[in-house]
């Protein structure tokens, strides 16, 4: 970890007010709000009973787009990252991760039929004519152009609704984001021209599959915030509630993150 900064009170005045701002991108099912306004999702869930056994008893969530949530916490306009956000070494540098929640992979979707027969990153990549929509500032961006994928062939769009627009109007051959968004997209565009991929071999990187962990972030600054949530974290893994957390959002025992840290995950 960081060498423990004592400057920042956060913790203390989350303590006292008894909330906290949280930041989300409305990604179903990580961190999304319902259509009477409430805020929910795996990640918020998670990070709601951690907050309330360390004493805080309510988030408020700030609403972003996903590439300014790294940002957003920086300038404070809120104090935890609750998105589902996968740990990787270049986020480390900007920001503090608890441990990880879950895990999950990638999946991609298609016009119906699948007509350019595409099964994973390494057919993008065969073809230079294809084009890909993704959400700025994911982590599949980086996992495409290790695939092989030109940068020319990818359009970045602000949010996952845009991705599915861009393949609706066919201004792009796929799009992809990791499995349960994925699905979440597709169940509520309704549209039988597309499909999922399900068939879908996962990216590799570094000569293995990519698997993607996510978790809370924190200030760096905000290391004993952090220790903290950590430390109920662990409990409700230990107790096996945090699958009972996770199973509403439709994850299961294969989505639980295991024994894996923040640690390894930033490369430390
Ligand atoms: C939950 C989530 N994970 C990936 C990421 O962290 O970049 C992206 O797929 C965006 N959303």
């Amino acid at each position: 970890g960081e060498p423990a900064n004592n400057t920042s009170n956060t913790l203390e005045k989350a303590k006292q007010q008894g909330f906290v701002a949280v930041g989300f991108a409305n990604e179903k099912p990580y961190a999304y709000a319902t259509p009477d306004g409430k805020l929910t999702g795996e990640a918020v869930e998670v990070a709601r009973a951690v907050l309330q056994r360390m004493g805080i008893a309510e988030m408020n969530g700030v609403l972003t787009e996903f590439s300014s949530l790294i940002p957003g916490l920086k300038a404070e306009r809120f104090d935890i990252i609750t998105a589902g956000m996968f740990i990787n070494p270049q986020r480390s540098k900007e920001v503090s991760f608890a441990n990880p929640e879950y895990s999950i992979g990638e999946a991609l979707a298609v016009k119906k039929g699948n007509p350019q027969k595409l099964h994973s990153y390494k057919d993008l990549a065969a073809n230079k004519e294809l084009k890909v929509a993704v959400m700025t500032g994911a982590i599949e961006n980086e996992y495409l152009i290790k695939s092989g994928v030109g940068k020319e062939q990818i359009v970045t769009v602000p949010d996952q609704p845009s991705a599915i627009s861009a393949l609706q109007a066919g201004r792009v051959h796929a799009v992809t984001m990791t499995g349960p968004s994925l699905q979440a997209n597709l169940d509520s565009a309704k549209d039988a021209e597309l499909e999922r991929v399900m068939d879908f071999t996962q990216p590799e990187v570094d000569g293995s599959s990519v698997r993607g962990y996510g978790a809370a972030a924190f200030r760096k600054d905000d290391t004993a915030f952090r220790d903290a949530f950590n430390a109920e974290l662990a409990k409700l893994k230990q107790s096996g509630e945090l699958l009972e957390i996770l199973k509403p959002f439709g994850f299961t025992e294969q989505e639980l993150p295991g024994d894996m840290t923040a640690d390894k995950l930033s490369g430390e």
